[in-house]
């Protein structure tokens, strides 16, 4: 993979395989691990419905009919407001609303033990309402068949999907009384809902349990017969498909191919993506020049996806290298690079279901390097040591470009505050104050950003409002002065809690642009991922271009006769330490 690449698919392969949004919402919290949405609150009624449950359900009916802006399609249930709330907060400019309902659904499937589906994406949102009819429990086996012919599936698929669905999850009373009643003294079934099999998991005990006699699936036994619409589907074939899939294997290929295409179905026009996977390596997207403590400092993290079971992570340290932006060092034009030595490894906290379904795990090497403004930074690669044998971590040999430094962030000045309660997007407005330092001697035409925010509506009637709000930034001399750079703020109100910005410098006829910055909502200062690290030693290193690590330096070479310097220093310190032993 070559950084930076397109920045939606950046920001779909972050959200997808760290699980975070740019403003850092956590996406995959609630349905990790395949958990129940409030167990084990034991005031809670809700023990045999996950949140995994209910987020693929919501993915059927967003694909059988249902969309955001239709009120009407059958989508009755608890679940669906829930998920609806799960998922409001996430969308961006470059993640839309039916991608997160996809993304949801894989993420489902994989923390509840499920196969991992491949994910394309590039979904469009429905701007219009869809035709209602998602299939119910009280129609004929005819009708059901024919709705999943027009979706694409045949009888025998038809069968295979239903089952694939009601692994999970169940029927709750409050939705469908007539289906479920109410009874706390069944011990198998809490006191509201009723599962369609006795796991939680994705697994084909809603075949098995079927299969010889023991089911509890409302859908199979329901004492209202025109309700047992799971009954008439999967006897529908004299129960040839259900014996198939009664094998394991079967189960979840067969799942994973028909779940895929089901939430593929997408109108014409539409292309989705390639599927999607995790990049092996990565700087985190908070990399870049910030002030922090009045310094100039360069932060980065790297992001390494391995396998769970592969050792080399362990123990292993990372160092990071750059080359200088400005002056006789520039691009290691004269054979040095800045070298900050040796990160270890920070374990991601809450990895995403379908990366740790995957068999894989994030691990982070956080770095804070001060940075002299009057050689600023072009490029920056990493080293990783694994007992003793270095390999150089370069972005296919072309190191990883900073793309500019005309503009950058200043966190510790900025601050947002969530002002008052907003009726209109039933939520709360968040005004920021934003600061940014452009590079002293710039004489900037337009320094401005681009706000970009999406609100919905808590039951999604609505399609919700987009803002795009441009604000321009002034000189503000009142900030404390930061080395090589003048501050200039902006005051910006944005609706909805996922904005993201665009921090724009026109000068000499050139548009600096600094994107996609995380934002935070609500809280007091933007503080970006990888920050948390300590300011590291800066050493000036020999660089040699190419494969392989950095090697010591060649004799006789400018570079050697520079580093001899360093030498004389340690000879000294030696003497000097021998000297003190003395004397003790
Ligand atoms: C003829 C087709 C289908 C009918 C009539 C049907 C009917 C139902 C009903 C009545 C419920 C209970 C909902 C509630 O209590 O809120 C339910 C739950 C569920 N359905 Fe289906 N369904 C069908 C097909 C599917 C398919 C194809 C999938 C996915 C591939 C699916 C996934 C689910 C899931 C995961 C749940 C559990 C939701 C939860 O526990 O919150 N269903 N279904």
């Amino acid at each position: 993979y070559q950084w930076p690449g397109d920045p939606r698919h950046e920001a779909l392969e972050k959200f997808i395989y760290e699980g975070t949004a740019p403003n850092g919402n956590i996406f995959f919290g609630v349905v990790n691990q395949c958990r129940f949405r409030t167990f084990p609150d034991p005031s809670s009624n809700d023990k045999s419905t996950t949140v995994a449950a209910q987020w693929l359900r919501f993915a059927y009916h967003d694909s059988a009919t249902f969309n955001i802006t239709d009120g009407t399609g059958g989508n009755v249930g608890e679940g669906m407001t829930e998920t609806q709330n799960d998922y409001r907060h996430f969308p961006t400019k470059y993640i839309s609303n039916a991608d997160i309902i996809a993304i949801g659904a894989v993420a489902a499937v994989a923390s509840c033990g499920g196969p991992v589906i491949p994910l394309r994406t590039g979904r469009v949102d429905a701007k219009s309402a869809g035709n209602p009819g998602v299939p119910e429990p009280d129609q004929d086996l005819q009708t059901h068949t024919e709705k999943f012919r027009l979706q694409g599936f045949n009888s025998t698929e038809m069968i295979e999907l239903v089952a694939c669905g009601h692994t999970m999850g169940g029927v709750e009373s409050e939705d469908f009384p007539l289906i479920v009643d109410d009874r706390p003294t069944d011990p198998f079934m809490s006191s509201t809902s009723a599962p369609f099999d006795n796991t939680t998991a994705f697994d084909t005990s809603v075949v098995t349990e079927y299969l010889n006699g023991t089911t509890r699936n409302p859908l199979v036994i329901s004492r209202n017969i025109t309700t047992r619409s799971d009954l008439r589907i999967f006897s529908s074939d004299g129960n040839v498909t259900m014996n198939k899939l009664a094998d394991r294997n079967v189960f979840q290929s067969r799942c994973a191919a028909l779940l895929e295409r089901m939430l593929n179905s997408v109108p014409k026009g539409v292309e989705l993506s390639e599927p999607i996977e995790v990049i092996p390596e990565m700087p985190q997207s908070s990399t870049g020049l910030q002030i922090v403590n009045g310094t100039l400092s360069f932060f980065t993290s790297l992001r390494l996806a391995r396998p769970t079971s592969d050792p080399s992570i362990n123990g292993s340290h990372v160092s990071l290298y750059w080359c200088d932006r400005y002056g006789e060092d520039a691009d290691c034009k004269s054979g040095f690079s800045n070298r900050i030595k040796g990160s270890s490894a920070v374990v991601g906290l809450q990895p995403s279901p379908i990366l740790h379904r995957s068999g894989k795990n994030l691990t982070y090497y956080p770095f804070q390097a001060p940075i002299d403004p009057s050689r600023s930074i072009s490029r920056f690669w990493w080293e990783m040591d694994q007992n003793g044998a270095p390999t150089r971590i370069d972005n296919n040999g072309e190191r990883y470009p900073l793309l500019q430094d005309d503009i950058i962030y200043v966190p510790e000045q900025s601050s947002a505050t969530m002002s008052a309660p907003n009726p209109n997007i039933n939520g709360t407005d968040t005004t920021m104050f934003v600061v940014v330092g452009v590079r002293e001697g710039i004489q900037p035409n337009r320094v401005y950003l681009e706000a970009l925010d999406y609100t919905f509506e808590p039951d999604w009637k609505e399609p919700g409002t987009v803002t795009n709000i441009t604000t321009e930034f002034t000189k503000n001399a009142t900030l404390p002065i930061a080395p090589g750079y003048n501050l200039y703020s902006a005051h910006v109100t944005v609706l909805g809690s996922a904005p993201t910005m665009d921090y724009i410098l026109e000068a000499d006829g050139k548009k600096s642009i600094l994107p996609y910055m995380p934002v935070s909502n609500g809280a007091l200062l933007f503080i970006p991922t990888g920050m948390t690290s300590i300011p590291g030693t800066v050493e000036r290193v020999v660089y040699v271009p190419g494969n392989g690590t950095t090697p010591p330096p060649p004799p006789n070479s400018a570079a050697a006769r520079a580093l001899g310097g360093c030498q004389y220093a340690s000879l000294i310190v030696t003497i000097l330490v021998g000297f003190l032993g003395l004397l003790a």
